[in-house]
């Protein structure tokens, strides 16, 4: 009769396995011998797991801290060499943004009359980040230190604001560009949203507090029909996600001011073009297709109306913007608690003359002598508005703003600029 241990392991395979099982325990004992062998083996085995663990972790802390991109003595030195002011009565701004189109210019204007400027801005990729580079190489030609950072590192800003005294930050950092809403929404709420509250809570922190000017957007008047649009017009209906974030921060930037005492000023700038500009914008690619011979897509309105911009020039706009912070007024809160009312204002930076898109796209077929093959299309619903027009007396009589550059010079200025950093055939291929 089999056994019971022939039946679970039948006949040939059985014997192998338990001839195998034989086989093991001999090698077993063999290597272990007794009890407390065993246990010393189980020691030493412990032991080398526990030295592999921390030797990982320290590659990891180490490799961190060898690629951290900010931090140290060193660090802090060129922090506040950068915010040194050189003028009686002048600023130490932070500048968000600082590699962006508007803030490369501002840093640059504020660090030429002797205000020490510190710029911060993360490289990310939504357009070319070689342009951000140059931009950075400029601005470090001329003293001013830019960090590699995000604004949404509370840490990081923590820690700026502890190296150095800000008067005022400029902020421009942000996730720009109308239509691009619609492919990466995200993008806008962590930066247009959790990226100025994440600023804002270190500015209502420090002490002392400074004075905030910021990007807003003319997008924030929407499907307004009332032209121009003044400031106190309603901006109720955004037509894109990314004008909902820059109202949105109209709103949270209020709070912070009606609740920490922080001087506020908001900017709405009106499609802002220029040397060393956004790739993304239509007068940026417009001119990059053209000069490659390739169709540029015209949008058209309802009834095949013409769309219409009030594009501003840079350099008005960085006047608008220094003015901003001469007259910003101070904050009155220090170390997160309120003493009084602070200032709180909203400004138009327009160039109050709207053009027409075609017209713009005739005025660089002049600028580069080369002719656009244009293709018009229906406005798709992406979240342009037909026209914008600003009105601009408030910021006149305010900050004495006054625009003084019409499209056809200012983008002459551009394509110059264009041409000598590109070449003639940039992004062509050379036969
Ligand atoms: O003032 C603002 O607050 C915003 O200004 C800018 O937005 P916009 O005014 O939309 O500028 P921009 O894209 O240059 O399109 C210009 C015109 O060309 C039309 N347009 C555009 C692309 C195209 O392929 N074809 C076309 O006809 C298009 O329909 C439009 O009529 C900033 O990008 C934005 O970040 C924000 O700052």
């Amino acid at each position: 009769m089999p056994s019971l241990e022939d039946e679970l392991f039948p006949s040939t395979p059985g014997k192998f396995k338990i001839d195998r099982a034989h086989t093991m325990n001999r090698h077993f004992h063999r290597c272990f011998g007794s009890t407390s062998t065993m246990f010393l083996w189980a020691l030493f085995l412990v032991a080398l797991t526990a030295s592999y663990l921390s030797f990982q972790s320290f590659v990891y802390t180490g490799s961190r801290y060898l690629t951290a991109s900010w931090g140290g003595i060193q660090w802090e030195k060129q922090i506040r060499h950068s915010a040194q002011i050189h003028r009686s009565n002048g600023m130490s701004v932070l500048v968000t943004g600082a590699a962006g189109f508007v803030g490369s210019h501002v840093s640059l204007a504020l660090k030429k009359r002797g205000d020490g400027v510190v710029g911060i801005d993360n490289f990310n990729n939504y357009y070319d980040p070689s342009l951000k580079r140059a931009r950075k190489s400029l601005l470090n030609n001329q003293g001013i230190f830019i960090v590699e950072g995000d604004i949404n590192d509370a840490r990081l800003i923590a820690k700026l604001f502890d190296t150095v005294a800000f008067t005022h930050v400029m902020h421009l950092a942000a996730q720009a560009g109308v239509r691009y809403a619609m492919e990466n929404p995200h993008s806008y709420v962590h930066s247009n949203i959790a990226g100025l509250v994440t600023l804002l809570e270190a500015c209502k922190s420090a002490n002392p507090q400074p004075s905030v000017v910021w990007a807003s957007s003319s997008s924030v008047y929407g499907l307004n029909e009332k032209v121009p649009f003044s400031e106190s017009d309603r901006t109720d209906q955004p037509a894109s996600l990314y004008a909902a974030t820059k109202k949105a921060g109209e709103e949270i930037t209020h709070t912070y001011n009606h609740i920490y005492g922080l001087s506020i000023t908001g900017l709405r700038f009106f499609t802002v073009y220029g040397p060393w500009g956004r790739p993304d914008m239509a007068y940026f690619s417009f001119t990059r297709n053209i000069l490659q011979g390739k169709p540029i897509t015209v949008y058209r309105g309802k009834d095949r109306a013409d769309l219409a911009r009030d594009f501003t020039f840079i350099d008005d706009i960085v006047k608008g913007c220094v003015g901003s912070l001469d007259t910003s007024g101070k904050s009155t809160g220090s170390g997160g608690k309120k003493r009084g009312p602070a200032p709180y204002r909203i400004f138009n930076l327009g160039n109050t003359s709207p053009v027409t898109v075609p017209t713009l796209v005739s005025l660089l077929e002049r600028h580069l002598k080369v002719k656009a093959k244009r293709n018009f299309v229906d406005m798709p619903g992406n979240g342009d508005v037909p026209f914008t027009h600003a009105n601009i007396s408030l910021a006149h009589r305010e900050l004495g703003y006054k625009p003084t550059t019409d499209l056809a010079t200012g983008l002459k200025k551009f394509v110059k600029w264009y041409l000598s950093y590109y070449g003639y055939n940039h992004g062509k291929a050379v036969n």
